[in-house]
């Protein structure tokens, strides 16, 4: 009933695919530089603190069960949720112009943002999306019958951003094409517009029309500083824009397996707004429940405990600032270690990227030599997750890329 040619086997995802072959790897020197997932100093996955203290919290709570959550998830995460990325002052707020609903991390938000576009949206269905961009957007996209067209994002001399390359290509797209941005911390590339270059870019989507979906895994990671990590998307709403957003508590929680997330439609100011966004809640609902019906509870429970708690969320501030901090820190240590090394080629790219990722410039041969004789894992587009890194095994890594780059 399902004859080869109907079911042809599938491509190994290519970062669980990755993870998989470093997990096999028997080597004691073998380093995880793949899955954009923090690791402590001892290359182990790190449980925030003010997570373990929300964690005890639920134990303790004697009214806690584990009923169904509403459809659109437990209002005390997805209300703080909103305010953590719209701004708790934010007008759009405050005018009931926004619409928020726990989904299944940041791929889900991801997922029924693209649904929902491919339902409802009278634009044009090409999703221009940066060229690179992260690893799952393109199937996500096309899942839904959504086509994707690449715009240009990363420039090869200068290893920053494409600027005219990305801001000419939007201006040429389709009037009413759909721009999927990412606000920070660019996956994979680590390379952000400037908040400049946001308002260019937003000037162009406004005279274009166009539809902007922002796609945000990574606030607080960027620059540790959770209201300049929502910058570009603050600017976007201020300029009164319908959008919609993506947010991910997989990285700033370290939920990564509890799937936290959250999607937001946020409709322009209008006499008819709060009953448009009413309309939209109701068809998020009908898409929800014919998915998953209603999203899990630990991980949007401990972070709803957090962000609900003055204390916590000062705390949380903080287990962030050591995140971004010793990622920060390592990227200083790869440079000057690679420039010691004399390594050919110039590596002030590895302290100009931001967020979880370093675009390195490594070609797929040079990828492929880190892996076989260093075991040193990273993907193929020479994308390394800075987090991987630690003061145990920078200098193997910084030696080794020093002996590929011939
Ligand atoms: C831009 C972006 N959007 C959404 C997600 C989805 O995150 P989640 O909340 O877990 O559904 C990720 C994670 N990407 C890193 C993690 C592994 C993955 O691909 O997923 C990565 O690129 O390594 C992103 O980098």
């Amino acid at each position: 009933s399902f004859p080869a040619d109907s079911v042809p086997q599938a491509p190994e995802d290519a970062l669980f695919g990755l993870a998989r072959a470093y997990k096999a790897d028997s080597s004691s020197i073998k380093v995880d530089l793949g899955i954009g997932a923090y690791r402590d100093n001892n290359a182990k996955p790190w449980v925030l603190p003010v997570v373990k203290k929300a964690d005890e919290i639920l134990r303790n709570n004697p009214e806690l069960n584990h009923e169904y959550a509403p459809i659109a998830g437990i209002p005390e995460f997805t209300s703080k949720a909103s305010e953590l990325m719209l701004g708790a002052d934010s007008p759009a707020i405050k005018e009931g112009r926004v619409t928020s609903m726990q989904t299944i991390s940041g791929t889900g938000a991801v997922h029924v943002g693209a649904l929902f576009l491919a339902r409802f949206y009278k634009g044009s269905r090409q999703v221009y999306v940066s060229n690179p961009t992260w690893a799952n957007h393109h199937q996500i996209l096309r899942n839904v019958g959504l086509e994707t067209v690449d715009y240009p994002y990363f420039d090869k001399k200068t290893r920053g951003l494409d600027f005219e390359g990305m801001r000419s290509t939007i201006q040429s797209a389709p009037e009413g094409s759909i721009i999927l941005l990412h606000p920070c911390a660019h996956n994979p590339t680590g390379v952000d517009p400037t908040l400049d270059q946001w308002k260019e870019l937003a000037a162009i989507i406004r005279s274009k029309k166009h539809f902007p979906f922002f796609d945000c895994a990574y606030q607080g990671f960027a620059s540790g500083n959770l209201a300049r990590d929502a910058a570009a998307v603050r600017y976007f709403i201020e300029q009164g824009f319908e959008l919609i957003i993506a947010q991910s508590f997989a990285k700033n929680f370290g939920l990564y397996g509890e799937r936290a997330g959250c999607f937001h439609v946020v409709t322009g100011p209008s006499p008819d707004a709060k009953s448009t966004i009413g309309r939209i809640a109701s068809q998020l609902a009908i898409l929800q429940r014919s998915e998953i019906s209603n999203p899990p509870l630990y991980g949007a429970r401990i972070a709803a405990t957090v962000l609900n708690d003055e204390a916590l969320f000062k705390e949380w501030e903080g287990n962030l600032e050591t995140m971004s901090g010793r990622i920060i820190d390592m990227r200083k240590a790869l440079r000057s270690k690679l420039e010691s090394l004399s390594t050919p080629g110039t590596w002030n790219h590895i302290t100009d990227q931001i967020g979880m990722f370093s675009f390195t410039g490594l070609t797929e041969p040079q990828v492929q030599k880190l892996r076989e004789e260093y075991h040193i894992y990273m993907t193929k587009n020479g994308r390394i997750s800075m987090a991987g890194l630690n003061t145990n095994n920078i200098d193997h890594v910084a030696t080794s890329i020093n002996k590929v780059v011939v």
